[in-house]
C-alpha cells in the first residue's frame, strides 16, 4: 500500500436523526489534486474530520497510507490538514503559532520560516494572526498543513475568503503540491477554481459518492457532440451536413448548430462541398456544467425559483 494515499471505505454515521455518511467510498490518488465537491450538508467535513480521528464513523474505514490516523506515529509529517482557518489564538504571532506548533512535533525554526515563505506570508509573519484577513489565515493554515511535509494533504475550502489574486496563487500552489507527489483532497464549492486545478473530482451528494471521475472525462461527457457553425451560407450548410450524416438545425441568422458529426469532420465537408463558414466550434461544457448536472437530484437546501409577485 502507497504511503500516499487516503482511502475512504463505506463509511457510516449519523448525528441523531441525520445521516451525516451513507456509505462514503474512495480513494485519493497521489500526483494530482482531488477535488471534493457536493451540495451543503453533503458530508464533506464530516468525513475529513473521521480521516483525522475527530470523529468516530459507525461503520467503515479510513486510512491514510494504509494505516488509520490515529495510529500514525507522526501524524504531522504524514498528512497535514486544514480544516478551519479560524481555528488558532488570536494573540500570537502568524510565526509564534506556526513555532509552538512545530517545536511540539519535534521541528525546528527553519522549517517554520521556510512554509511561511511558501505560503506568501513573510511580511506579515510577526502580526498578530487576530488581526489577519480569512484569505491571510487561510495560508497560515497552509503553512501549518506543510510543517511536517507530508505526503498527503487534505484541505477544506482553502479558496474561502481569498482575492483574485490569492485565488490565482492558491490554484497554481495546489497544482504544484500535487506535482510534488503528493496526494491532494481539496473541498471547495468554487467550481471556476477547481477547473483550473483539479485533475480528479469526487462528487457527493447525501452521505455517499455520486461520481468518482476525471475532471477531463466528467467536462467531455457534459460536452456531448453539439458543434456551432458560423456561415453566411446557412442553408447550403445545412444541406451538406445533413447529406454527410449530421444532424443539422439553425440557430441564429448566421449559426448553424450540428451533432453527430466531430468538429474536425464538419470543416471538412464544408470545404469538399465549398460552403463558406468563419468558425467551428465544439460545445465545452464548464465543469459548473457537469456538476449540476451530477448534483440536481442531491441538493438538500435549495432555493425555489423566484416567482413574479403579480398585484
Ligand atoms: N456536529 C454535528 N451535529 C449535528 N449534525 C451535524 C454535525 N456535523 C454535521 N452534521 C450534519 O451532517 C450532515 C453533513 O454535514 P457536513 O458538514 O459534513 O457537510 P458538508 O458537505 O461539509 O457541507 P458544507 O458544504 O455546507 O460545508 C449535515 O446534514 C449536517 O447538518
Amino acid at each position: 500500500m502507497s504511503n500516499t494515499t487516503i482511502e475512504v471505505a463505506g463509511l457510516r454515521k449519523r448525528f441523531g436523526q441525520t445521516v451525516a455518511l451513507d456509505g462514503m467510498t474512495f480513494t485519493v490518488n497521489p500526483g494530482k489534486v482531488t477535488a471534493f465537491v457536493g451540495p451543503n450538508g453533503a458530508g464533506k467535513s464530516t468525513t475529513m474530520r473521521v480521516i483525522l480521528g475527530l470523529d468516530a464513523a459507525e461503520a467503515g474505514h479510513a486510512l491514510i497510507g494504509g494505516r488509520p490516523y490515529r495510529s500514525l506515529r507522526h501524524p504531522l509529517t504524514r498528512v497535514g490538514a486544514l480544516l478551519d482557518a479560524g481555528a488558532l489564538q488570536p494573540s500570537r504571532t502568524a510565526r509564534n503559532h506556526l513555532l509552538w506548533l512545530a517545536h511540539s512535533h519535534g521541528l525546528g525554526a527553519g522549517r517554520v520560516d521556510e512554509v511561511i515563505a511558501e505560503v506568501g506570508l513573510a511580511k506579515a509573519s510577526r502580526r498578530k494572526a487576530g488581526g489577519y484577513s480569512l484569505g491571510m489565515r487561510q495560508r497560515l493554515g497552509i503553512a501549518a498543513a506543510l510543517l511536517g511535509d507530508p505526503p498527503v494533504l487534505m484541505l477544506d475550502e482553502p479558496f474561502n475568503g481569498m482575492d483574485p489574486e490569492g485565488i490565482v496563487w492558491m490554484r497554481g500552489f495546489l497544482r504544484a503540491l500535487a506535482a510534488q507527489g503528493r496526494a491532494v483532497l481539496v473541498s471547495s464549492h468554487l467550481m471556476s477554481e477547481l477547473q483550473e486545478s483539479a485533475g480528479h473530482l469526487v462528487v457527493v451528494g447525501r452521505g455517499k459518492v455520486i461520481a468518482d471521475t476525471s475532471v477531463a472525462d466528467l467536462i467531455a461527457s457534459a460536452s456531448g457532440d453539439r458543434v456551432t457553425v458560423r456561415t453566411s451560407a446557412r442553408w447550403d450548410a445545412m444541406t451538406t451536413l445533413t447529406n454527410a450524416g449530421a444532424t443539422a438545425s439553425a440557430t441564429g441568422d448566421d449559426t448553424v448548430t450540428v451533432s453527430g458529426l466531430p468538429a474536425e469532420r464538419i470543416v471538412a465537408v464544408l470545404g469538399q462541398g465549398n460552403v463558406p463558414f468563419s468558425e467551428v466550434s465544439a460545445h465545452q461544457a464548464t465543469l459548473e456544467e457537469a456538476y449540476m448536472n451530477l448534483t440536481r437530484d442531491a441538493v438538500e437546501y435549495r432555493a425555489e425559483p423566484a416567482t413574479e409577485i403579480v398585484r
